[in-house]
């Protein structure tokens, strides 16, 4: 089928959280890890490639996003939609402004839009200022982020250093007046010669407004929640429809893991409160960096099939912060990454099936040691964790990949426990 919106995510958590809400309409989405090396067949209406490029370097992000372009080009989709984090992480040297240029470039539109709101999660843009809950961004826990920590709340002064092109505002009192508002603002600024705006969205109804006013627009970026409308857009237009088929979540093994490498402030609750009742084992960098793995995958193993252990070297800031003096950012967070990607292999092959990752970067690495090519997605666990299904070596396995600050406390036992019910 000829697919009508391609995507390009920066990371996996990311790309499943596009793909669930984007699932949410109905119409069938497709995800995929990394670009496929196969040409474009059997494509869905809405395709996601999932990249992990959020703190790669400028030259490497904008050749994997123009990659993924080509074959998303190649399966028919003449919209496109750039998928970043709703906590806009990126580094001084970011890559999302470049990313957004150059798909710009390539498919010739001299204008998008920037907004990463996600309501639902409490990621809300006023005057251009970006909230995490009550807090500005910058004075949320993401000011401490290990690898991207955020010390500006305002989108504007984010954007502009990555850009070559103006960046502008059409802020909320434009929002609240409309569709035909936000498009005469966008004109507006489109005639000032602004071709990357930032757009104010506070609740659900505003990101209609906004996918309502940019519905021609050839690319759209920003956080998952913005998409989300699109596929009601499309559905209304007579372009698609809604695939009457009900999910059926294909039979996988029983054992699971739970494998955490955020340092999120809500992945340190959620680990604290799996931790009282299931066995657990924390990963030291410091250890992985002078013995490796090792300890960790022989304890792995000792546990019995029927008992859900959780690695983790989730932390807190203090901690984080100690760890990269001696180790560096980059290099603790490799540390951990391979060796969470290790220990993800190491379960698979002592028979475990169900997954649960927890952080973006971490979620990357642990897909990609399993060889994941292509994830079903399937019904969400909280808003922006779905479900995913995939096969890892030829055997078929459940996997959830939580973006850091997402899901409640008690994610990590919701998660399995949903997984019975599918
Ligand atoms: N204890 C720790 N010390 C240093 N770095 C850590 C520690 N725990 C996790 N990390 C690294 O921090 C980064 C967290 O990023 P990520 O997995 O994307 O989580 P999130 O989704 O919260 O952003 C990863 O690179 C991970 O390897
Ligand atoms: O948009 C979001 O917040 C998520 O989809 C996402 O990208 C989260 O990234 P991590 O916090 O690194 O998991």
């Amino acid at each position: 089928m000829t697919t009508h919106l391609g995507a390009i995510a920066d990371d996996f958590t990311g790309a499943t959280d596009l793909a669930g809400l984007l699932a949410r309409s109905g119409v069938a989405v497709s995800l995929r890890i990394g670009v496929p090396h196969e040409s474009p067949r059997e494509t869905a209406p809405f395709e996601v490639i999932a990249l992990k490029s959020r703190t790669a370097p400028v030259g490497e992000a904008v050749s994997g996003a123009l990659e993924a372009l080509a074959w998303l080009k190649g399966a028919g989709a003449e919209r496109f939609f750039w998928k970043y984090c709703s906590t806009f992480d990126s580094t001084s040297e970011g890559n999302i402004g470049p990313v957004a240029e150059a798909i710009m470039g390539a498919v010739g539109a001299e204008q998008t839009i920037y907004c990463p709101a996600f309501p639902e999660n409490g990621r809300s843009i006023y005057m251009g200022n970006l909230f995490v809950g009550q807090q500005l961004l910058a004075e949320s826990s993401m000011k401490d982020h290990p690898l991207t920590p955020m010390r500006d709340s305002n989108l504007c002064r984010l954007l502009a250093p990555q850009v070559k092109g103006a960046v502008g505002l059409a802020d909320h009192l434009t929002v609240a007046r409309g569709a035909e508002a936000l498009r005469t603002r966008l004109a507006e600024l489109a005639g000032e010669g602004v071709a990357h705006v930032v757009v104010d969205a506070v609740a659900d109804a505003d990101l209609r407004v906004i996918a309502e006013a940019c519905r021609d627009m050839t690319l759209m970026t920003g956080g998952s929640a913005v998409a989300m409308a699109l596929p009601e857009l499309l559905i209304e237009a007579g372009v698609l429809s809604r695939s009457d088929a009900a999910f059926h979540a294909p039979e996988v093994g029983a054992g699971a893991v739970v494998l955490s490498g955020s340092a999120s402030a809500m992945t340190n609750a959620q680990v604290a409160a799996f931790k009282a009742g299931h066995p657990s084992y924390r990963l030291d960098p410091l250890v992985l960096a002078d013995e490796g793995v090792g300890a960790a995958r022989a304890w792995l193993e000792d546990q019995p099939l029927d008992a859900t252990p959780m690695i983790y070297a989730t932390a807190t800031p203090d901690e984080v912060r100690a760890v990269q003096e001696k180790l560096g950012r980059a290099r603790a967070g490799e540390l951990v990454e391979a060796a969470l990607g290790a220990l993800a292999v190491a379960a698979r092959d002592a028979g475990r099936r169900r997954f649960v990752s927890a952080g973006g970067e971490t979620s990357g690495a642990v897909t990609q040691a399993l060889g994941v090519s292509r994830l079903d997605v399937g019904p969400e666990i909280a808003p922006g964790v779905p479900w995913c299904f995939a096969k890892s070596e030829g055997v078929d396995i459940a996997i959830t990949l939580k973006s850091g600050n997402f899901g409640a406390e008690g994610f990590f036992e919701t998660a399995l426990e949903r997984l019975e019910q599918l």
